[in-house]
C-alpha cells in the first residue's frame, strides 16, 4: 500500500492462490486485509518468475523461518543489480543467523553484501496498510542502501530513520517477540501494570545484552527497533505475539493456539533459537528463559513469575 502510494507498481508473490485471484480479480487481499481495496498499481501471482523479474527492489516478507527457502527460490531470478529488504523479524533456528545474514549468505554470488538492507520498527501492518503515523528505521551496513530504503519507502504517513547498527536492529526486532509473548502471558494471568512495566524494562535489559554481546551499538536499544518496538509488540491488541502469550495466560495449550491462527507468531520460534543462543553465548536472559519453559517444557506461568521474583537480591544493573 506504502510503496504503491508512492506511484511504484508492485508485484505481490504470495504462495495462497485465493489471495492472489482476490487481488487479480477484486484487488482485495482476502485472507489478510480484507476491508482494504487495493490500488491498481498492486498486481499478484503465485509464479516468482513474473514478480520478480525486472524488479528494482525486492522486499522479503514472509516469516522468518521461511526467509532461506524463499531466498532459495529467489535467487536464480535475480539479475544482480536489485536492491533487497527483509521485513521480517526472527533469528534463524541453529545457525543463529539474523535474516539479512541468511540473505547474505544465500545471495551470495549474485546480490552483493551492501544491496542488502531491513526495514524494522513498530509497525503494526494493519495501521501501515491505513496510513496511519508510523516510524521505523533502515538499516544496511552500506548507508547507500540505507538511504535508498528510506527514501523508498518515507512518506508524510511513514518516516524513516537510519540506523547502521543493522544488528542491533535486528536482534532488538526478533527478541522482542519473545518479550511480546511474557507481556501476554501476564496480562491473560492478570498479573496488572507493574508486572507489564518490569516485563517490558528487564526484558530491554534482555535484548541490550544479547546485543552487545554481539557487538550491536548501545544506543540502538532506545530507539525505535530497540524500546520503541519493545513497547507496542507488549502493548499492541494487534500483535500476534502478544495474543499467544495472553492465550497461554488464561489457560490454552500452546499447539491448541498455533492451530487456530491463520497467522505467524515469530516469538514461539525466536524463543528455542535465542534460548539456545544465550545459552552458548553465556548471556543471562532470565525471562526468555521462564518464556521458554512456558512454551516448551510445561511450567506454569505462575511458577514462572515465582522463580523470576525469587532469584538471588541483585543491584539494578542495565547490561
Ligand atoms: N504483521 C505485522 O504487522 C508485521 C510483521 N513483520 C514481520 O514480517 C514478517 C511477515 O509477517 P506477516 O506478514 O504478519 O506474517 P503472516 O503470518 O501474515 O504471513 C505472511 C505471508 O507469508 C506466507 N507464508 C507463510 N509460510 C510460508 C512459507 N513457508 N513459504 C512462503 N510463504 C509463507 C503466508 O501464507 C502469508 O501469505 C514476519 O517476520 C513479521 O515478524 C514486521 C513488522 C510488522
Ligand atoms: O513486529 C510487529 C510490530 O512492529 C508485529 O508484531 P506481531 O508479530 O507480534 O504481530
Amino acid at each position: 500500500m506504502l510503496l504503491a502510494g508512492k506511484g511504484h507498481h508492485v508485484r505481490l508473490w504470495a504462495r495462497e492462490p485465493e489471495i492472489v485471484n482476490s487481488i487479480q480479480k477484486h484487488k482485495k487481499n482476502s485472507v489478510y486485509l480484507s476491508d482494504l481495496t487495493l490500488p491498481e498499481n498492486i498486481t499478484s501471482s503465485g509464479e516468482l518468475g513474473e514478480v520478480i523479474r525486472g524488479s528494482g527492489l525486492v522486499v522479503f516478507a514472509t516469516p522468518s523461518h521461511t526467509i532461506r527457502s524463499m531466498a532459495e527460490k529467489v535467487r536464480p531470478l535475480l539479475e544482480g543489480n536489485e536492491r533487497i529488504v527483509s521485513v521480517a523479524k526472527g533469528i534463524e533456528m541453529d545457525t543463529f543467523l539474523t535474516m539479512s545474514q541468511v540473505l547474505t549468505e544465500v545471495l551470495d554470488g549474485v546480490i552483493e553484501e551492501d544491496h542488502i538492507g531491513v526495514l524494522s520498527g513498530p509497525s503494526h501492518a494493519e495501521e501501515v496498510s491505513r496510513g496511519m503515523p508510523t516510524t521505523v528505521v533502515a538499516s544496511s551496513t552500506s548507508r547507500n542502501t540505507a538511504v535508498f530504503i528510506q527514501q523508498t519507502f518515507m512518506t508524510p504517513q511513514f518516516r524513516v530513520y537510519i540506523n547502521r547498527d543493522i544488528v542491533g536492529v535486528e536482534v532488538s526486532g526478533a527478541v522482542k517477540n519473545i518479550l511480546a509473548i511474557a507481556a501476554g502471558i501476564a496480562d491473560g494471568a492478570d498479573l496488572g501494570d507493574n508486572a507489564k512495566a518490569a516485563l517490558i524494562t528487564r526484558g530491554l535489559t534482555e535484548i541490550r545484552r544479547l546485543g552487545i554481546t554481539l557487538g550491536a551499538s548501545q544506543d540502538t536499544f532506545s530507539g525505535l527497533t530497540g524500546i520503541g518496538d519493545l513497547i507496542v509488540t507488549c502493548t499492541s491488541q494487534h500483535s500476534r505475539n502478544r495474543n499467544v502469550g495472553y492465550r497461554i495466560g488464561k489457560g490454552e495449550k500452546l499447539d491448541d493456539i498455533i492451530t487456530s491462527m491463520d497467522m505467524v507468531a515469530e516469538g514461539v520460534k525466536t524463543t528455542k533459537s535465542v534460548y539456545e543462543w544465550s545459552r552458548i553465548l553465556n548471556v543471562t536472559m532470565p525471562i526468555t528463559e521462564k518464556v521458554y519453559q512456558v512454551l516448551f517444557e510445561d511450567v506454569s506461568p505462575q511458577d514462572a513469575v515465582y522463580e523470576l521474583m525469587t532469584r538471588e537480591p541483585k543491584e539494578e544493573v542495565i547490561f
